[in-house]
């Protein structure tokens, strides 16, 4: 069965989220069939994009190419941006055209920066099939690529026309991918707290792909983003709380010359913000996040990195104000503040604590 979610951010859309779902229909529902493309990866383009292709082009799309690109965080950059709007361009996609993007985080931030930018902006699909994408990176419209620089310093924001996440996609995906999407998991329970926080004991099952604990958590994640980014749609505020363990995390991701998955980084991240969160309000929650981050099978020890580059990668973190790091951190569960300054030192200490 499956269930929808709607997000209104710009023109709503909906998130739907079931097994053996018809994708022909449910983007037709969104969107008048034309001319689409769609983007994938070299591992998921085989598995997936020949049945999707052939479903909507039943529901009457016109389907113009499908592109492929390497697998991982390298795929997100501005070498790979530039070989795909080109290749559209060859293509002869119109600006009444839609990208569909079929994959992860990587395929999704990549094909919505494309979206927002080629022809100065088509329609995007997201068609996540890791489940961080399905919990996360597929809602809320932030798109974007990496520098060599640091992550996500190129983008912008392009809410999709329709977000589908096939559950049964994640029977090819990996035990640690499925891990790194429990991570975004476990974020969104802390910071959420009620329900939603107790339904993280179903970490266990979900981890042995147990359909209903599955979905339970995926439906949580996006009703949970989706209500964060109705009110802060370009994070002018409240939005950052989602960057709870991205500070240090996506500073480890690069300084680790992206050796960790994103997941396994805000994983180890989540620890060092509980740790500056206990020194800032009193409250200890580092066993419990030792304790879900373990359940859902993900790292508790940082990566073999020297503090210099990790700070230097900290530098560029997009909340940062008046040359100051900001932190997201936990007053409790489900009572997170933004905007935390935290010194250099401070940091270094507390990753080497870890
Ligand atoms: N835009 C946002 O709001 C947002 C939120 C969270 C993360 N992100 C970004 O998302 C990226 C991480 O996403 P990710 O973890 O999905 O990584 P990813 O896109 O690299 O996918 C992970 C791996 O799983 C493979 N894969 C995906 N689906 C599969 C399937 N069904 N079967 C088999 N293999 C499959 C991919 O080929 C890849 O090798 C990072 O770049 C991160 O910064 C963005
Ligand atoms: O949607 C958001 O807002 C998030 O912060 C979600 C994060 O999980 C995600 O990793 C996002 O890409 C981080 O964005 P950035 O603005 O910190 O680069
Ligand atoms: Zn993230």
């Amino acid at each position: 069965m499956a269930e929808g979610v709607t997000v209104t951010a710009g023109a709503p859309y909906r998130v739907v989220v079931g097994r053996e779902l018809d994708i022909g229909e449910l983007v037709s529902e969104a969107l008048e069939p034309a001319t689409g493309v769609i983007l994938t990866d070299s591992n998921v383009g085989p598995l997936h994009a020949g049945r999707l292709a052939g479903e909507l082009e039943g529901a009457g799309w016109r389907v113009v190419d499908t592109i492929e690109v390497p697998p991982g965080e390298r795929s997100k950059s501005l070498s790979s941006y530039g070989a795909v709007v080109r290749r559209l361009a060859l293509t002869g996609l119109g600006r009444d055209g839609t990208l569909f993007a079929l994959g992860g985080g990587v395929v999704g931030d990549l094909g919505g920066f494309i979206a927002h930018t080629y022809m100065r902006g088509i329609s995007l699909v997201q068609l996540p099939t890791s489940l961080l994408a399905m919990v996360d990176s597929s809602v809320g419209g932030k798109v974007g690529v990496d520098l060599p620089e640091g992550k996500n310093l190129v983008g912008g924001f392009l809410q999709p026309r329709a977000v589908i996440a096939e559950v049964g996609w994640l029977e090819t995906l990996s035990d640690r991918e499925l891990s790194c999407g429990l991570a975004e998991v476990v974020k969104m329970g802390l910071l959420c707290g009620g329900g939603f926080y107790r339904d993280l004991e179903l970490l266990p099952q979900a981890r042995g792909r147990e359909a209903a604990a599955l979905e339970t958590l995926i439906l949580h994640s996006v009703r949970f983003k989706a209500s964060v980014v109705e009110r802060d749609e370009r994070e002018e505020g409240l939005r950052a709380i989602l960057n709870y363990g991205h500070t240090v995390g996506h500073a480890l991701e690069a300084a680790a010359s992206y050796r960790i998955l994103h997941g396994e980084a805000v994983a180890v991240g989540m620890l060092a913000e509980a740790e500056l969160s206990r020194r800032r309000f009193g409250t200890d929650l580092r066993g419990e996040h030792r304790r879900l981050l373990e359940a859902a099978a993900l790292p508790t020890r940082p990566p073999e990195v020297e503090p210099a580059p990790v700070l230097e990668a900290m530098k560029r973190d997009k909340k940062r104000r008046s040359g100051e790091h900001r932190f997201v951190l936990l007053k409790g569960v489900g009572e997170p503040v933004w905007d935390q300054r935290v010194e250099d030192a401070e940091v270094v200490e507390v990753i080497g604590s870890l």
